[in-house]
């Protein structure tokens, strides 16, 4: 079976089985909503995996009666269906249901965000991915697909795959070349990473230098507009990039497209730039959402944490985002989860991206994360070394200090900034130039 594009709108009844602990719907519920559906009813089961359909043959007989009772449109399993499960599934509903899993209703949503070619592309790529097993296993029953496997769906599908790879892989790197310029120019990159809702694109807009998208550079074409924020799960479909000075650090932050639990790594390797902001960044802000229940804490930190360690080459700081929507002793408790799961070194900070509290204190962590080296030099107190200094200004910490003819520069800044202003030092320092010595110290 090849799955199409389903209806979007209309009445759903979920379905959902768990292995222990309470059924909580609330989430497949918030993503059957994001993707139109309004959800009348659901129907769980606690038990084991059933082979056949996913649940249990009773619970399924019972779900295709409440889906005929509440006149669905369609049926959402909470949870990845196999291309057998699923067409047993389907074949008890009543004539005219839709079914759609966990996976397909996700990219359903994306399906629908998805405004630029690069995004259309992400999402195309996943729905491929998400086909091709079920196409395989359609073909492998079929003998005549066999005999003609040299033109076979399967083959097409594989070769469009490979197709839509190579164009996002010359998106991605065109990014990651973007990424060394800004590098070199003494940007330090930091990526905003977590599960989708956390908060991650309301705390890029809050630590922002330019809140007004009429403010950025129209020669910086990497350096997008506004970042999309709403109560919707996967808002962002797109790395989005904007400038922020964080204590005299001049940074690229990105934001990414969110993660989700259940999916299948196809997925999130569709999202090949959302890993590429996250491979590349001096520093990692893994974001999670303090204000959901502990369980669901653990459960999508976890997953944000699984992609952040496997990523990420920079320092990841967990944040403990919408710190507003909880009492301390609440807050504690979340602090104490995320600092458990974190295999990182550095502990969660708090804060709210919606209200700004915290958030001064994120950004002197990311400051103090990202790599730094100081230096110290005494110059001629001339014009050239007041050039010097209003260029490090912008790139760096710096503390001047007059001395009479001279002055004391303490800069500390990017390795590469403190490298490229140690050879300027030098040069007002070497004979010809100004003729000061200038020293290297800390
Ligand atoms: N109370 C409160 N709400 C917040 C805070 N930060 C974000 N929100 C709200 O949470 C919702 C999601 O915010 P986004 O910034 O779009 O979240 P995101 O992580 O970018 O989501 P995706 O792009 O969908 O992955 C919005 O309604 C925000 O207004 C916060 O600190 N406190
Ligand atoms: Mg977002």
């Amino acid at each position: 079976m090849q799955a199409g594009r389903t209806p979007s709108g209309g009445r759903a009844v979920v379905a959902a089985r768990y292995d222990g602990t309470e059924p909580n719907t609330d989430e497949i519920r918030a993503l059957a909503g994001t993707a139109g559906y309004d959800v009348v009813e659901r129907v769980t089961q606690r038990g084991r995996e059933d082979g056949t359909y996913g649940l249990g043959r009773g619970k399924a007989e019972e779900l295709a009666d409440v889906a005929a009772d509440f006149d669905a449109t369609v049926v959402v399993f909470d949870g990845g269906l196999t291309p057998g499960q699923y067409g047993s599934l389907v074949e008890l509903l009543p004539d005219g249901v839709a079914l759609l899993d966990r996976y397909r209703l996700v990219l359903d949503v994306f399906a629908e965000g998805a405004g630029s070619r690069v995004a259309a592309l992400q999402v195309e790529r996943a729905t491929l991915a998400y086909e091709l097993p079920r196409l395989r296993q359609t073909a492998e029953e079929s003998l005549l697909n066999r005999a003609t496997e040299k033109g076979s769906p399967v083959l097409d599908l594989e070769r469009r795959i490979d197709a839509i790879d190579r164009e996002l892989d010359d998106v991605r790197d065109a990014a990651a070349e973007r990424r060394a310029e800004r590098r070199d120019e003494g940007f330090d990159l930091v990526a905003l990473a977590g599960y989708t809702n956390a908060g991650k694109s309301t705390l890029l807009h809050r630590l922002a230098d330019d809140l007004s998208v009429a403010d950025h550079e129209p020669t910086h074409a990497d350096l997008d507009g506004t970042a999309e924020v709403a109560d919707r799960l996967f808002e962002t479909l797109e790395t989005t990039t904007r400038r922020a000075t964080l204590r005299g650090r001049r940074t690229l932050l990105a934001d990414t497209v969110g993660l989700v639990d259940d999916l299948p790594h196809d997925l999130v390797r569709s999202f090949s730039g959302t890993l590429g902001e996250i491979g590349d960044a001096d520093a990692v802000l893994a974001v999670v959402d303090a204000s959901v229940d502990p369980e669901a804490l653990r459960r999508r930190a976890s997953v944000a944490m699984d992609v952040v360690d496997d990523e990420a080459e920079g320092t990841v700081i967990p944040v403990l985002n919408k710190a507003d929507r909880v009492d301390d002793e609440a807050l504690a408790e979340r602090r104490e989860l995320v600092r458990e799961l974190a295999t990182t070194v550095h502990g969660p900070v708090a804060a709210s991206a919606l209200g700004g509290e915290g958030v001064d204190d994120l950004r002197a962590a990311v400051a103090d994360s990202l790599p730094t080296e100081r230096i110290e030099f005494v110059l001629p107190n001339d014009g050239r070394t007041q050039s010097l200094l209003s260029d490090l200004y912008e790139r760096g910490d710096v503390e001047a200090t007059y001395e009479g003819e001279t002055v004391r520069v303490e800069l500390a800044g990017r390795p590469s900034v403190v490298e490229e202003a140690k050879r300027r030092a030098e040069e007002l320092a070497a004979p010809g130039g100004s003729g000061e010595s200038w020293e290297q110290d800390r």
